[in-house]
């Protein structure tokens, strides 16, 4: 099944501002990036990746072939589209008109943690559209199979993706996984990183210097 990797290059992981500079948030989203698409192609999915154009300095660039390398699968097509993330993601079921025929996937590359396993689950379930709930009301994956589906990220996507499922009558399951559910945004969010996270995203942290440490009885992470 084809899968659709959003990647921004523009302002990357802007909310994480706050503990990571920004040449350090490029090298943590590709990080990020690599780990999600080495699990897309071990859940026997194949990642097509979908960017916004270069970046205005190379540093910010998507740097395709050393994800690829890190990720140690063959370089995915590329697609670059300026446009904002649901029109350029809508822009694409439009041309491939999803059916459970060739159904057409959407992961996000933010999932540090997602594994082959969850992803396979995900690309294996059953309905019209399948969706992977993120934790705060974002949709970090779906399955869609309908080619009527479009989608409309940002804010409670997940409750407007069943929403436009439902008004085209489209049969609608979701996926009930932590590793699928966690994506990273917030400087909390690098805690599941560093608690449940092997590949290249938790690599990246430690070398970084972020730990585990535990405050008033709450694990979160600390910079040595
Ligand atoms: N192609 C494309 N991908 C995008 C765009 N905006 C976000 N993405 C990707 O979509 C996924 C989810 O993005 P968000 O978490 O909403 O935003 P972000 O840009 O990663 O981070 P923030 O700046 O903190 O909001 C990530 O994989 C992003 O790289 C866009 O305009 N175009
Ligand atoms: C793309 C967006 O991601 P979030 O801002 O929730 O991470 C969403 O899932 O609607």
């Amino acid at each position: 099944m084809e899968v659709l990797v959003p990647f921004s290059t523009d302002r990357p992981k802007s909310r994480l501002s706050s503990v990571l500079s920004r040449a350090e948030r490029t090298a943590f989203a590709r990080a990020m990036c690599t780990d999600v698409l080495a699990a897309v192609r071990a859940a026997g999915g194949e990642p097509t990746l979908l960017t916004t154009p270069p970046a205005e300095s190379p540093a910010d660039d998507l740097d395709v072939d050393a994800i690829t390398a890190a990720a140690g699968i063959a370089t995915p097509p590329v697609i670059v589209d300026d446009r904002a993330l649901s029109a350029a993601v809508n822009a694409q079921l439009v041309d491939r008109r999803p059916t459970p025929d060739e159904p057409v996937a959407v992961v996000m590359a933010d999932l540090a943690i997602a594994t082959s396993a969850a992803i396979e689950r995900l690309l294996t379930a059953d309905g019209d559209v399948v969706i992977a709930p993120g934790r705060g009301g974002g949709t970090n994956a779906l399955v869609v199979r309908d080619p009527s589906f479009r989608v409309d990220y940002h804010g409670a996507s997940v409750r407007d993706h069943r929403r436009i499922a439902a008004a085209i009558d489209a049969d609608v399951r979701e996926i009930d996984s932590h590793r699928l559910a966690s994506d990273v945004d917030e400087p909390a969010d690098l805690t599941e990183v560093l608690l449940h996270g092997d590949g290249a995203a938790a690599a990246w942290l430690r070398e970084a210097g972020f730990r585990l440490g535990v405050t008033d009885g709450r694990v979160g992470v600390v910079r040595e």
